[in-house]
């Protein structure tokens, strides 16, 4: 479901004394006891609707750990609040937001980027040389594989522009992301950002009423939280449900890319996302008319996008078996403490860390989304800490794990489900 489907909703868990404000009609969100009226500006919020979540709430966490420097230099409160106690947990997040600053952890290194730019293109330079080169069915074959990792490691670099990581301007890192996510990638990298902040702001949340979810961490083919029950409804889903402990692997190994690319191309309306999305497909085009037959050009691609699948799962094994919350339990807790109960790490060594573009410390990513992929390592051992300190359960396994732990829930979940008629 795209994020401008949101609504605000009832006010009723508002953490303020200040009614008449909040009954005047205007959005207010409330940022370090301050409230702001963000009514005509959450159109042009360039981070998109979701800001709507937040009106007539406390947003200080989430808006710092968002960046937002200085915004707010430019904007006149129009009342105070009363801030909740935070609990001391909270304040340490709070307070290591504040030494990653000033470590410097939130500066863009372009040596790192040089490198990844350099290794992206050589694994793409590699795919055009062995194709050009050499009239091997395996080498061919073998070149889809890369082009995999090349589809993969572009993705990563996406993913930091479109958290405006790199050049930190938004509109430098959005036109990168356009070259790296659709250009390189091949699907709507607009679409997916969209998707993404809605997913960072609300991980694994579900809108019963409003038949919402957190749009990253739900498919309509299984539901692996049975918060998720009420989006689903008739036989074909019931039938999904049952078997989905079977059907996940296959599905994400070989429609993962296709149902990425699909989904975002039927709502893309930006005419920029087309001009590369065509750009795309030209060079894609061009590399498998390399190919001598049509059965070499099918297989290639088979190849690559099902490899390619198979990185899916590193991200979304992240969530799936951790704690869902309904919206309205969503703003009871704190952002950090939610944002680390939604989240999971993957174990890993530090050479391999190129391997999950430093989505492996997926718990650090969500709880300070714009700090650089290259000390998210050191980062969760502060983390941690804190979470040993107050005996917040962080949760990090191996991946052979996660992906055992995460089909076992998905068979729970699928034989508590009973069928309903929508
Ligand atoms: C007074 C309220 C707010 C104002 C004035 C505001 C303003 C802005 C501005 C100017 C940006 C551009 C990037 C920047 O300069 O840092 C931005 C980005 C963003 N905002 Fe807000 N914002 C507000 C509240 C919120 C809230 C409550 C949320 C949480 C849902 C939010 C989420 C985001 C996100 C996710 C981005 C994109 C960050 C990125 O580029 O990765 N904002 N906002």
């Amino acid at each position: 479901m795209p994020p401008t489907e949101l609504r605000s909703r009832d006010t009723s868990q508002l953490v303020t004394e200040s009614d008449d404000l909040l009954k005047s009609g205007k959005k207010l969100v409330g940022v370090n006891g301050n409230w702001y009226d963000v009514t005509n500006f959450i159109k042009i919020h360039p981070g998109g609707p979701i800001i709507e979540e937040f009106v007539g709430k406390d947003a200080t966490d989430v808006f710092l750990s968002n960046g937002h420097k200085g915004v707010l230099k430019r904007w006149r409160p129009v009342g105070t609040y009363q801030m909740k106690e935070r609990h001391p947990a909270d304040k340490e997040f709070v307070e290591l937001l504040n030494l990653f600053k000033s470590k410097g952890w939130f500066e863009t290194s372009w040596t790192f980027y040089a490198g990844k730019l350099l290794f992206v293109y050589s694994l793409w330079t590699i795919v055009w040389g062995t194709l050009l080169l050499s009239e091997n069915f395996y080498a061919h074959m073998a070149a889809g594989v890369v082009l995999a990792f090349f589809w993969q490691q572009t993705g990563f670099l996406m993913h930091e522009c479109m958290h405006t990581t790199v050049f930190r301007n938004g509109f430098r890192d959005r036109f990168a992301g356009l070259i790296l996510g659709t250009f390189n990638f091949g699907f709507s990298a607009h679409w997916w950002r969209d998707e993404h902040i809605v997913h960072h702001m609300m991980t694994n949340t579900v809108d019963s009423e409003r038949r919402f979810a957190d749009p990253q961490m739900w498919e309509s083919v299984w539901a692996q939280n049975e918060k998720l029950y009420p989006l689903f409804g008739g036989l074909l889903q019931w039938c999904l449900v049952k078997i989905q402990h079977f059907t996940f692997i296959p599905m994400v190994t070989f429609i993962g890319r296709a149902e990425i690319i699909f989904d975002s191309y039927r709502v893309e309306r930006r005419w920029y996302e087309w001009i590369a999305i065509v750009g795309h497909w030209c060079w894609m085009i061009l590399m498998l008319s390399l190919l001598p037959n049509w059965k070499e050009r099918i297989f290639f691609y088979c190849i690559a996008a099902s490899v390619e699948g198979v990185f899916h799962f590193q991200l979304i094994l992240s969530h799936y078996c951790k704690e869902f919350n309904e919206v309205s339990e969503f703003h009871k807790d704190s952002w950090y403490r939610f944002q680390i109960g939604s989240n999971m790490n993957i174990d890993s060594p530090t050479w391999l860390d190129w391997y999950y573009g430093g989505l492996n410390y997926h718990i650090e990513h969500h709880l300070y989304p714009l700090l650089g992929r290259r000390h998210l390592r050191e980062a969760s051992k502060y983390v941690r800490k804190v979470c040993e300190k107050y005996d917040i359960e962080y949760d990090s396994c191996s991946m052979t794990r996660a992906l055992i732990r995460t089909l076992s829930h998905l068979k729970t979940c699928g034989t508590h489900y009973k069928l309903s008629f929508y």
